[in-house]
């Protein structure tokens, strides 16, 4: 689309065929947004971000909207023309969750909408949907809590009922209710790690500063700020000179718990985009090699593209396939990396689109390429070597339920974390050797790490 037809469109027609490609034509939201944002150059910072907030918070609440539809339509959210659909759902989300919008505002522009994209005939029934929510002051009546716990937590959080049920084995009720309303907290920071190698806190913050970017401390590491302020990350100038990289605090503590020494040889065995690897890399300083991995040629040039911005040279990258044995790998490493494929679904606040497209036939077929790459690359330890299992989920089998099947069946027991995290991150299991991180409780993302030492 050339920029004069796309400056002809509003923020909400861009919105809304966005919402579409990614929930009709399964696109991933981050992808789709960050694509579209590129192509629409004429568009202002404020639009960027309504637009931002438009399709991450419908795709958030997409169960919530679809239920309050429901109860105002005949037509059934699923019976809509797709179009239709996801205007009312945007437009509702809009009514329901964005104050600085006037209804009567929402209605009309959803009724223009509709007429200007060949819906005219349906232009009386978008209307009346979102008018008789918009003047209906009591809201909706929602499953009760008392009674119907489960529908309760799945309608109000916007989150697949297996998930729900599948937390509430592993979880209190009060953590599951943390876990899903972390969900919906205000991104308003993004969380970098500092390139020691390149400069230290201080100078980045300086050099930020000069861009306009504001930082303030991590939670919980001294290498970890918070930034914000930025349009894109790409046009920060010490992003492109890989003075920092995008990084959440839980991956950084990867680093810290496989208590890396100068000289090792560390194997990443799922490395793409190569957070983990590059931190470890930095963490040798200078010395040692890491060899990171992963399947695709895509995902392989996605690690050598960080590796040549952040300029560490003691890292590499390749294709293989973690599921095969590398007979030239067989006790070679002092440490490996396992972060392996997961449901994801300690992310589902940075990425909605997790919770609706994982399922629990998918996650159960998780479990088992987990089991299968264990198997594989634990052999790559030396004797007496470390491997770090994490994942960045909080299921229970993906997490500690693999831990215990793995040391039953391999030569490895977990060793404690004791002194190797930081104070103030509460762990009450740094003894057993494992952490799960848990959103709305550590203000990280959901992640799980253990470290594995294997038999001498
Ligand atoms: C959780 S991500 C890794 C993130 C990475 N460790 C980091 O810190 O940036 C899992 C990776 O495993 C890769 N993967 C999936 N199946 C694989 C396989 N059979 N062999 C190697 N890598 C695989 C995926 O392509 C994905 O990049």
């Amino acid at each position: 689309m050339t920029d004069r037809k796309a400056a002809e469109k509003s923020s909400r027609e861009i919105a809304l065929d966005i919402l579409i490609e990614i929930l009709e034509k399964g696109d991933f939201s981050h992808t789709q947004l960050n694509r579209t944002l590129k192509t629409q150059t004429a568009l202002t910072k404020q639009d960027r971000s309504f637009i931002t907030r438009l399709v991450e918070g419908t795709l958030e609440r997409l169960i919530t909207l679809d239920y309050i539809l429901n109860g105002y339509s005949k037509v059934k959210v699923e019976k809509m023309k797709p179009f239709i659909r996801n205007l009312l759902r945007m437009s509702l989300y809009q009514l329901k969750y964005m104050d600085q919008v006037p209804d009567s505002a929402v209605c009309n522009e959803a009724v223009k909408l509709a007429g200007k994209r060949g819906f005219k005939s349906l232009s009386g029934f978008v209307n009346g949907v979102l008018r008789n929510i918009a003047r209906n002051s009591k809201g909706s009546v929602f499953p009760l809590e008392e009674k119907e716990r489960e529908e309760y937590l799945s309608i109000l959080y916007s989150t697949p009922r297996w998930i729900i049920e599948k937390w509430l084995k592993d979880y209190d009720y009060e953590t599951v209710k943390n876990m899903l309303a972390a969900q919906f907290e205000e991104k308003k920071y993004t969380t970098i790690r500092v390139n020691l190698a390149k400069n230290t806190v201080e100078e980045l913050t300086e050099r930020l500063k000069e861009e306009n970017v504001e930082t303030i401390d991590g939670n919980y590491l001294s290498c970890a700020l918070k930034i914000q302020g930025f349009e894109n990350m790409e046009s920060i100038k010490a992003f492109a000179k890989g003075r920092f990289t995008v990084q959440d605090e839980s991956s950084m503590l990867i680093g810290l718990i496989a208590g890396i020494q100068e000289k090792d040889f560390i194997i990443d065995v799922c490395g793409a985009p190569g957070g983990k690897a590059l931190h470890a890399a930095e963490l040798l300083k200078g010395t040692g090699m890491v060899e990171t991995r992963d399947v695709t040629d895509y995902k392989v040039a996605l690690i050598q593209e960080n590796i040549r911005r952040m300029g560490l040279p003691n890292i590499k990258a390749v294709k293989k396939d973690a599921t095969l044995k590398d007979e030239d790998s067989i006790l070679k490493a002092d440490i490996v990396l396992a972060d392996l494929p997961c449901s994801g679904l300690g992310v589902i606040g940075k990425k909605p689109d997790i919770k609706y497209n994982m399922t629990r036939e998918k996650q159960q077929e998780l479990v088992k390429l987990q089991r299968e790459i264990l198997s594989v690359v634990s052999g790559y330890v030396k004797a007496g070597g470390i491997l770090i299992y994490s994942t960045c989920t909080v299921n229970r089998e993906e997490n500690l339920g693999n831990v215990e099947w793995f040391t039953e069946n391999y030569p490895f027991q977990l060793e404690s974390l004791e002194g190797l995290l930081p104070e103030k991150l509460p762990c009450e299991t740094k003894e057993k050797g494992y952490l799960q991180l848990i959103p709305g409780i550590h203000e990280t993302d959901g992640f799980f790490m253990a470290r594995l030492r294997k038999n001498t």
